[in-house]
């Protein structure tokens, strides 16, 4: 089993007197897909939030690469090499797939910015990752399909060395064919040897591209298991009741309670 590339230990975050996470441990492994599935409102973005360093945490560790770290803001994540796919992408609708992979990255570029060299990077990243729905990296995002738009939003979180990667229901608005690919490039991360945490509501993606599930219930982290251990029934009662009977008959040691 490999070490965790990061690792929250007894993690607290409350929004005023909304206790929202409580005594949260996570870890993300690298060249591992761990899922964090959860009921609407169990704190998975919250949680993610944490880890991007948008809101801060209000107790508890986070090792990184085996040193403790401070998250204070997004800066702190990206400088670790932390990236959060949103589900609203934020990618510039007017602007082609190679500025829209430069957006905001500006500072303290590996590269120098010139046309050339960015739209090689771009190129290059997307090739890596086997994506050949996208004909030109010239073309406007408003021209691309739901799913080449969550590929490129995905490309650009890897082009910067990435090492863990989180992403928030990616197949959400995605037909068949697209969520294919989307997943497809999910477990191609980790194949490269990121961490990649999914968000998802769905159990099928969960089960195809997972090596583990994380559960969390009621802001509490309930289970962390292999996805080869459990059935979909098992993770759903998990999800619904914070607890699966059955999972603590057959199993008791798959579950970290
Ligand atoms: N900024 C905030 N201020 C106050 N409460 C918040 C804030 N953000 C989240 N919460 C509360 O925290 C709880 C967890 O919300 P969160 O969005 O993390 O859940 P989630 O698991 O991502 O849900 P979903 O699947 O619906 O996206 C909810 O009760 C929510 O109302």
């Amino acid at each position: 089993m490999s070490e965790p590339i990061l690792e929250l230990k007894q993690l607290n975050k409350s929004f005023g007197p909304v206790h929202v996470l409580h005594d949260v441990d996570f870890n993300v492994r690298a060249g591992e897909v761990t899922a964090l599935v959860g009921d609407n409102g169990a704190g998975k973005s919250t949680l993610v939030k944490s880890i991007a360093g948008i809101h801060g945490y209000d107790s508890g560790t986070v090792t990184f690469q085996g040193k403790q770290v401070n998250i204070h803001g997004p800066r702190d994540a990206a400088d670790l090499g932390i990236e959060v796919v949103y589900q609203d992408l934020a990618l510039a609708e007017n602007l082609d797939i190679v500025q829209n992979m430069f957006l905001g990255r500006e500072r303290g570029s590996k590269w120098l910015l010139d046309e050339a060299s960015m739209e090689k990077a771009a190129r290059e990243t997307l090739a890596s990752l086997s994506v050949r729905t996208v004909k030109s990296v010239r073309t406007p995002v408003s021209a691309l399909s739901g799913g080449q738009r969550q590929t490129v939003a995905i490309a650009k979180s890897v082009l910067w060395d990435s090492k863990v990667v989180l992403l928030d229901e990616p197949t959400a608005a995605l037909g068949v064919a697209q969520t294919r690919q989307v997943l497809d490039l999910v477990r191609r991360l980790a194949e490269q040897g990121l961490g990649v945490v999914l968000i998802s509501h769905n159990m099928a993606d969960v089960f195809e591209v997972a090596d583990r599930i994380a559960v969390l219930y009621l802001g509490r982290l309930v289970a962390e298991v292999h996805t080869k251990d459990v059935t979909h029934g098992q993770v759903v009662e998990l999800i619904t009741a914070g607890r699966s009977g059955d999972l603590g008959l057959a199993r008791p040691e798959a579950a970290v309670l």
